[in-house]
């Protein structure tokens, strides 16, 4: 089962569907070279700042202004935070992450059935790494990506191990979601949310993620520099810990606690496309572990596909100058998916 040549891992995660979850499970004392991360890329402790921290807000009093304050604060000061009391259910929430342990353990043959070249649709695809053939170095991560068109069709094809739950987790944070989306727009003037409703929130992706335990974790990444192409992203992440934050504006990075209960969201590029540059998509990676598995579960909140997006009218009507031009979601996209991991980059694509 173990490839001979350190050349075969490529194909036996890749190609095969073992996913780093297979060569994890080969027990190898060292890292094959393919997942050896240029310095730059790698996680440098001594660049991560351990008194500081996201937000953390409460959300248990939503009558209170004060919420919708402190999540609009976070957005434009952080681009990141952490919500906790906010109405979710706990079973929820360990049901889809143990739905995502179920789906890795099935064996290869399982998994490959939901890979692109073997999915019976383009809205199911398992994957690892993120970009495989437009990478210089992997990613130490296996994926099942599910873009949600309509429960006909998620009962249709998602994976039986994982899809209830899955659906379960998108369902039962629709209110919360609505609900910031709601905070965040007044701040920018947006009275009429019920108009925006579907730009903002037209569409929707769920991924799990897998982080296998990995030897030489120091080598890699887990996930490497990049900001998501989301209006938000809701994510619901285990009690490992892993997901590094770039401190706006600085060369520095905060580590994102697990808190139970809690879900982490962030402001997608689509977002701070949308505002103008008010509210901030920030650069976020994830470190490989030595010694633990890790799974994390985000909800991308997206635009449709055929919308476009732009500066909103409100924002701009006091004169302020566009930073970003209307660009097609889905052009958006796929500039993301063309190349690696690079950071900040991809908003380029839409700037002035
Ligand atoms: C996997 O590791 C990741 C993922 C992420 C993700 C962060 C996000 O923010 S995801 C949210 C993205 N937004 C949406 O999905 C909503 C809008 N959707 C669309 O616009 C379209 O559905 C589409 C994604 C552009 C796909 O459109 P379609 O016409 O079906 O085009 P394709 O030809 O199928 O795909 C284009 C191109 O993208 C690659 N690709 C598509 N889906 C995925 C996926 N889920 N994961 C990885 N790559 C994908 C596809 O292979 C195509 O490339 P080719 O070279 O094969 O042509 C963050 C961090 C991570 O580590
Ligand atoms: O696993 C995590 O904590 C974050 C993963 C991530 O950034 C992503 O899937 O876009
Ligand atoms: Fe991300």
């Amino acid at each position: 089962m173990a490839p001979p040549f350190s050349d075969d891992y490529t194909h036996f995660a890749v190609t095969k569907g073992h996913g780093v979850k297979g060569i994890s499970e080969l027990g190898l004392k060292a890292l094959p070279k393919q997942y050896i991360q240029p310095l730059e890329e790698r996680i440098d402790m001594t660049k991560v700042l351990n008194k500081e921290s996201i937000p953390v807000i409460d959300m248990s009093n939503l009558d209170d202004p004060n919420v919708a304050d402190q999540i609009a604060n976070a957005a434009e000061k952080w681009g990141f935070f952490q919500i906790v009391n906010h109405g979710i259910p706990i079973e929820v929430l360990e049901n889809v992450k143990e739905a995502t342990r179920r789906f890795f353990e099935l064996p290869a043959e399982e998994k490959i059935k939901f890979s692109q070249e073997n999915s019976l649709t383009k809205n199911v695809r398992f994957g690892t790494s993120f970009i495989p053939k437009a990478e210089k170095a992997l990613e130490w991560k296996d994926y099942l990506s599910l873009f949600y068109v309509s429960d006909d069709e998620s009962s249709k094809f998602w994976p039986s191990a994982c899809k209830n739950e899955s659906i379960e987790f998108m369902i039962k944070s629709e209110f919360i979601i609505k609900w910031l989306l709601k905070a965040l727009m007044q701040r920018l003037n947006v009275e009429d949310m019920d108009s925006k409703e579907s730009l903002l929130m037209g569409s929707k992706r769920i991924n799990l993620n897998y982080y296998p335990i990995c030897p030489n974790p120091e080598l890699t990444v887990g996930v490497g520099r990049h900001s998501d192409v989301s209006t938000l992203t809701f994510l619901l992440q285990d009690n490992i810990g892993g997901l590094f934050v770039r401190k706006l504006e600085t060369d520095t990075w905060i580590h994102v606690p697990p808190v139970t209960g809690s879900i982490v969201i962030n402001v997608g590029d689509a977002l701070q496309i949308m505002s103008n540059g008010r509210y901030k998509s920030v650069e976020h990676r994830v470190a490989a572990n030595g010694s633990n598995n890790r799974v994390s579960v985000p909800i991308f909140v997206n635009p449709r596909p055929d919308d476009i997006i732009g500066p909103l009218p409100e924002v701009l009507k006091n004169g302020e100058e566009a930073k970003y031009k209307q660009v097609l979601y889905s052009d958006y996209v796929k500039h993301f998916f063309r190349k690696g991991h690079d950071g900040k980059e991809t908003i380029d694509f839409a700037k002035i």
